[in-house]
């Protein structure tokens, strides 16, 4: 096989940054970021803790507009729309980008009102129509077999990797086009996390997916591509492949061959 060239630009990003830089209060913690995400792929965000990958993940959708002082400057934009303009219709965008958290969060409901909450919310659905869309989104987030004769039961009452699956569920049942995961799998077991990890493989046929994770092996198993970060810099950025057995820059080597971090 040809030896892969190195990333340059991405033909068909859907999410481009431009020297984006993030701001807690006075507080600067990215620097002039740019790079691309590319469509209906995998991108993983690696780097030492604190380094502000879930900075950048929160960016995508603005949910960082809900803390007052935090700012954003520089440019995103959505399928060239931008991301970060005050007139941007924020429910709107975060139906389009929907985001799963470190720590499952099933909503204090059944098990069919949390996968149905969005969709009630964005769409006006006839009840089989949001009965087949429940299931669609079960099924797609691999927890329908395991949910399917209790769906009127509390989602607090599965386990944790359920739980996830369920969250996970919820955010697709809206049909967003990119998804963010925020270390999905570092509250679950080696066979939860082993599951949520065939299904970003499974989903990245029909979403783009954006995953911060702390672990090494598993962004070298789930994505396409891989930021490494450090101090709120990107350091760099490639193909999966390349950043794991040639990365081009001496940091990105010493954090994946376990000199730091
Ligand atoms: N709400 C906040 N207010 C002030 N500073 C913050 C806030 N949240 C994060 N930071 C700072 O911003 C920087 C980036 O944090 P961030 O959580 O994005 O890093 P991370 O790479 O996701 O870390 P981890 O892997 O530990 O989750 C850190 O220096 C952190 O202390």
């Amino acid at each position: 096989m040809d030896k892969m060239e190195s990333v340059r630009q991405i033909d068909g990003a859907k999410i481009d940054i431009r020297d984006l830089s993030f701001f807690y209060g006075k507080f600067k913690a990215l620097h002039n970021i740019s790079m691309q995400i590319p469509d209906k792929q995998v991108t993983a965000f690696i780097g030492p803790s604190g380094c502000g990958k879930s900075t950048l993940l929160r960016i995508f959708n603005r949910i960082y507009d809900l803390y007052p002082g935090q700012s954003a400057t520089g440019e995103v934009t959505l399928d060239g729309l931008s991301i970060l303009s005050p007139k941007v219709d924020v429910n709107m965008l975060r139906a389009k980008i929907g985001m799963v958290f470190q720590k499952p969060t099933p909503f204090p409901m059944s098990i069919y009102d949390n996968v149905a909450f969005g969709v009630r919310l964005y769409e006006k659905l006839s009840k089989s129509e949001l009965d087949d869309r429940v299931e669609w989104a079960l099924q797609r987030a691999a927890i329908w077999d395991e949910v399917k004769d209790k769906l009127k039961q509390s989602g607090a009452a599965l386990s944790g990797g359920q739980q996830q699956r369920l969250c996970i569920a919820r955010t697709i049942a809206v049909k967003p086009e990119v998804l963010l995961l925020d270390e999905p799998t570092s509250a679950l077991d080696p066979i939860s996390t082993t599951k949520i990890e065939e299904l970003v493989h499974e989903l990245k046929n029909d979403f783009t997916i954006a995953i911060v994770t702390h672990n090494m092996q598993q962004a070298a198993r789930v994505s396409d591509y891989t930021a490494f970060m450090y101090l709120g810099k990107l350091v760099e950025f490639d193909h999966t492949d390349i950043i794991f057995t040639n990365p081009g820059r001496k940091e990105t080597e010493d954090y994946i061959t376990g000199r730091f971090g």
